[in-house]
């Protein structure tokens, strides 16, 4: 089975959604398994981490970056990258904000170097984008157009009863889909 653990952060569970969607999407792949994993509870999970075929993580975008919770792990994570214990592991990312952009994609880059860092292999969304032209809608998959990872927006005075949308859910679920197909690919 590839395993495929999905780290994330949740202020207030919006990107927690989200996180949950991406794990529906992975665990759905026939020969593929997934694991939620909150960052406040990494320090438990280190060892599920090191045997992980790929590590997708999510943040949500708080003041145009990943949020420090979020940051706290990386840096937690600054002895795995010693050892470079996740290089050639799988890597891709997601985030989820209040406005439409809300400079998402400075956090799926962020999230991007870090797996460089870690010397891990980026998996990006491969969906072409929605709601781009006259014949689309927000209910789009892709609606917010990103490459880097799965994006989603999530209304600020809405709980996550609410939000994310189903179509950025569903782009999550695609992210994790992609990630555990190509999960069983790279393990060959
Ligand atoms: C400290 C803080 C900073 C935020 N900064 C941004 C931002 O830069 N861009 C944005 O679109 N939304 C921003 N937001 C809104 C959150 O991204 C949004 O409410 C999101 O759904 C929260 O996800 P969560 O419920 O998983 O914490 C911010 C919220 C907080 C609390």
């Amino acid at each position: 089975m590839a395993q495929i653990a999905i780290v994330y952060h949740s202020g207030y569970g919006h990107t927690e959604k989200q996180a949950e969607a991406v794990a529906r999407g992975a665990g759905s792949v026939s020969g593929a398994s997934a694991q939620l994993v909150r960052v406040a509870d990494a320090e438990a999970h280190w060892d599920d981490l090191a045997r992980a075929d790929a590590i997708i993580f999510g943040s949500p975008t708080y003041m145009g970056g990943v949020s420090a919770p979020f940051k706290a792990f990386m840096d937690a994570s600054s002895k795995v990258w010693a050892t470079q214990g996740w290089k050639d592991k799988l890597a891709a990312g997601f985030t989820n904000s209040a406005s439409q952009s809300g400079d998402k994609l400075a956090t799926l880059q962020h999230l991007a170097v870090y797996a460089a860092q870690q010397g891990m292999i980026w998996v990006g969304l491969g969906l072409m984008p929605g709601n781009n032209s006259s014949q689309g809608s927000v209910e789009d998959i892709n609606r917010l157009g990103g490459f880097l990872g799965a994006m989603a927006q999530s209304n600020n005075d809405q709980g996550p009863e609410f939000g994310p949308p189903p179509a950025d859910l569903k782009t999550a679920e695609l992210l994790g889909e992609r990630v555990a197909k190509a999960a069983i690919r790279w393990r060959g």
